[in-house]
């Protein structure tokens, strides 16, 4: 895997790691916005809706309270078929009646079981006996039981089956100076005008709801769910708030809420919420206890619809859309920083050494690549000059060798080795310009007898002469070389015939005019010229034989055969 690819897979893990843990942070803290501000609303709705409930029920209760204090109701309950405290009573009644908001009443006699009524269209103004209420029947079960737990003042939903509507229904017990319960008195509000001003409200996202002590629902938008009578019922088969709520962690949790305001209701925060789960959805649930009622008011919050996540869109938006510039501006970064140089020196590195020596485009660079680059460039350069004069050397050091493999270590003269490469390169001239050379082959006459009776050093001293001599006699451009033991030969190109035998004479006379001055040596030569076509191999057969003869004929003498 390339550096560059390694680099861009490390970075995008590290903006993918950085976005994970950016977006979990970003979620906590809109959660948490949402949640203050959820605790906020849900305090203030609260407030808000109770205060709604509050305001018209308070002044009915009271109003039902001062007419259960009423001593003209009092004096009439104690003897109810007395009729001079009867019309007094009816009066009182029909005084209240017009009062209460519903301008409607009931009062109901604990001993007779009777039931007093009057409606808003005052049909009953001159007889307000409705009916006996009965112990045995069930729709009248919330009287006995009033009577029976002796609550003083109660709020009941229930259907009026004899009048045929639901009404909320404000109960409060008459009692005399005793303390004895007379009765029950009070009025209804009737529910469907109630629940539509007061619960009906259309704002999205808000529900408001009243649940009653215990939790039974009162008041709530869906009719089938109020618990109608739940005074009566026995536990368990209360439509309470666990009705509403998908989990029974969230049920459990509202319980604890209800239970910690309604046993300290004047300590603490006067609305409590908690988070449950309604249809599916998230809420927030402000719950605040309602004494004077003995309620509970629950305002339900959709958070999804009241604040949708959505609307945080334009920051994660721009919060991408960052990642994405960092990224990218990373990748330039790195490309031009690092990556570019770092295949610029792998490029010049791969020149360098397939020998190329020459500058590499490279930048300058900065910083560790800079100084990297500039290391490199001394290297290269380092390099190259050490290379040259290795080579320079090798050269040398090959053309020593070369002249000193074709040298006679003796002598100093050209060996056989040298000689015959020269004149195999002299034949192919000759040949080709047709321009003969001349060889001369020479040898030292009882050279064996001046090793043996000189010594062997005398010997290598008359051969250093005569080669000594070669050198001073020939021209610069002929060549002589010690071909073997006491044995020379000379190569005189161009050369004719004359200069040829020439040559041979004077070298002959040279040799025995200088060696002979030390000892009496004398040389003999075999010359000849070359002919067109001829091989090397045959000339030097020539001018050995042409050596021969002329050692045949006594030595120190010189033939040449033409
Ligand atoms: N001192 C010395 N002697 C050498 C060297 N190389 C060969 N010799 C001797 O040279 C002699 C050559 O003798 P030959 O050419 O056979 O015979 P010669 O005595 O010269 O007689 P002719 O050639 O017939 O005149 C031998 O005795 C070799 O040992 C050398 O490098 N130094």
């Amino acid at each position: 895997m390339s550096l560059k690819t390694r680099f861009l897979l490390l970075a995008a893990a590290l903006v993918l790691l950085a976005s994970a843990a950016a977006w979990i942070v970003f979620h906590r803290i809109t959660e948490g916005i949402i949640e203050q501000w959820g605790e906020r609303i849900a305090t203030i709705q609260v407030q808000y809706d109770s205060g709604r409930l509050l305001q018209p029920l308070e002044r009915e209760i009271a109003l039902a309270r001062q007419m259960a204090d009423s001593l003209v109701l009092e004096r009439w309950a104690a003897n109810p078929d007395d009729p001079l405290l009867q019309s007094q009573a009816f009066a009182e009644m029909e005084s209240f009646r017009r009062n209460f908001r519903d301008n409607s009443y009931f009062v109901a006699l604990r001993d007779s079981g009777a039931y007093y009524h009057n409606n808003a269209d005052n049909d009953y103004a001159g007889d307000p006996f409705r009916y006996f209420l009965r112990p045995d029947r069930p729709a009248d079960a919330w009287f006995y039981r009033l009577i029976e737990e002796g609550r003083d003042f109660h709020l009941n939903v229930n259907p009026d089956v004899e009048l045929g509507v639901t009404k909320l229904w404000i109960d409060v017990l008459m009692r005399d100076a005793s303390g004895e319960i007379l009765g029950v008195i009070g009025t209804g509000m009737e529910l469907e005008g109630f629940l539509e001003e007061i619960i009906d409200i259309q704002q999205p996202g808000i529900t408001t709801l009243f649940v009653d002590y215990n939790g039974a629902i009162q008041l709530y938008r869906d009719r089938r769910l109020i618990d109608y009578g739940s005074f009566v019922k026995p536990e368990g088969q209360k439509r309470t708030l666990d009705l509403l709520v998908d989990l029974p962690e969230d049920a459990a949790a509202l319980e604890t809420v209800m239970r910690e305001l309604r046993n300290a209701p004047d300590q603490g925060p006067k609305v409590r919420t908690v988070f449950v789960t309604v249809e599916g959805k998230r809420h927030l649930a402000g719950v605040a206890f309602l004494p004077s009622i003995g309620w509970f008011e629950v305002t339900l919050l959709d958070l999804g619809v009241l604040m949708p996540l959505s609307s945080f869109t334009p920051v994660a938006v721009v919060f991408v859309l960052t990642l994405l510039v960092t990224l990218l501006l990373f990748h330039l970064v790195l490309r031009r920083q690092i990556l570019a140089p770092v295949s610029a020196l792998e490029s010049a590195m791969a020149r360098v050494r397939e020998g190329d020596f020459s500058p590499a485009p490279l930048t300058s660079g900065h910083g560790e690549m800079g100084r990297l680059i500039t290391h490199f460039r001394s290297m290269a350069e380092a390099i190259r000059l050490n290379t040259r004069e290795l080579e320079q050397r090798v050269r040398e050091r090959t053309e020593e060798l070369e002249r000193l493999a074709s040298r006679d270590v003796l002598t100093g003269l050209m060996n056989r080795r040298g000689m015959q490469l020269r004149l195999e390169e002299e034949v192919e001239r000759a040949s080709r310009e047709a321009s003969p050379f001349g060889l001369i082959w020479l040898d030292l006459d009882h050279f064996k007898k001046v090793n043996d009776t000189l010594g062997h050093a005398a010997g290598d001293r008359a051969l250093t002469t005569v080669a000594d001599v070669l050198q001073e006699t020939l021209r610069p451009y002929d060549q002589a070389a010690r071909w073997g033991g006491d044995e020379f030969l000379v190569l005189l190109s161009p050369c004719d015939a004359d200069n040829l035998l020439r040559v041979a004479e004077r070298l002959r006379h040279e040799v025995k005019a200088q060696v002979g001055r030390a000892s009496p040596i004398t040389i003999s030569i075999g010359a000849c010229l070359s002919i067109p076509g001829e091989s090397l191999d045959a000339m030097l057969l020539r001018a050995d034989e042409a050596l021969y003869q002329a050692k045949d004929e006594g030595r120190n003498a010189a033939r040449v055969l033409v």
